[in-house]
């Protein structure tokens, strides 16, 4: 069966909603970050430290080429990961693509409630967050917005399943 992948803004909601769909479609869910973490034995901010941001993309790029088309997978892809490389063709070549298109003040809204340590591009404490999101979501939309179905707003699972269920 055809994968699923879903791309947007950190805090969009993929891998919520990822996890959500992939039960009730009985496909297997993956998140692409949290396989290079599993891969490289240490975490984001650490490969970003010690590696450099150029290898993390290059770790993502090798990840998303194992993926196959067929799998069944629901895939919760890295919040940049659509924006490098060739990857979004790669995505749209391998299965349908989904953008969670979230407004930047509930992703923000998001990141201080569910404040982590895991975002090396993002600071919850920043009081530009904000302004910095708005210039990076700006950047990205050319990426994200060839995705096959964009979902406005904060979508339910119930909103996806919907969409997704046209393409299946
Ligand atoms: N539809 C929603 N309504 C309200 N809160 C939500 C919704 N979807 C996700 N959240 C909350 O927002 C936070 C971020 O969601 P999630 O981790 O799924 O996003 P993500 O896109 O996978 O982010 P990341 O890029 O950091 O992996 C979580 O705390 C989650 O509970
Ligand atoms: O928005 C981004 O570029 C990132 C988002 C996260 O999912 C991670 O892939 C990493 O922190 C980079
Ligand atoms: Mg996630």
């Amino acid at each position: 069966m055809k994968n699923i992948f879903l791309i947007g803004m950190p805090s969009s909601g993929k891998s919520t909603l990822g996890k959500r769909i992939a039960d009730v479609l009985h496909y297997r869910f993956i998140d692409t970050d949290k396989l290079i973490v599993r891969d490289e034995g240490r975490s984001i901010p650490a490969i970003f430290a010690e590696s450099g941001e150029t290898y993390f993309r290059e770790a993502e790029r090798r990840i998303l080429r194992t993926i196959r088309p067929g799998d069944s997978l629901v895939v919760s892809t890295g919040g940049g990961m659509p924006c490098f490389h060739d990857n979004m063709a790669y995505i749209n070549a391998t299965g349908v693509s989904v953008f969670l298109d979230v407004p930047v003040e509930t992703l923000v809204q998001r990141m201080v409630a569910h404040a982590q340590d895991d975002r090396p591009l993002y600071n919850a404490n920043d009081p530009d967050l904000i302004n910095d999101l708005r210039q990076r979501y700006v950047s990205r939309l050319p990426f994200y917005s060839q995705a096959d179905i964009t979902l406005p707003g904060e979508a339910t699972a119930d909103d996806l399943l919907e969409e997704i269920g046209k393409w299946l």
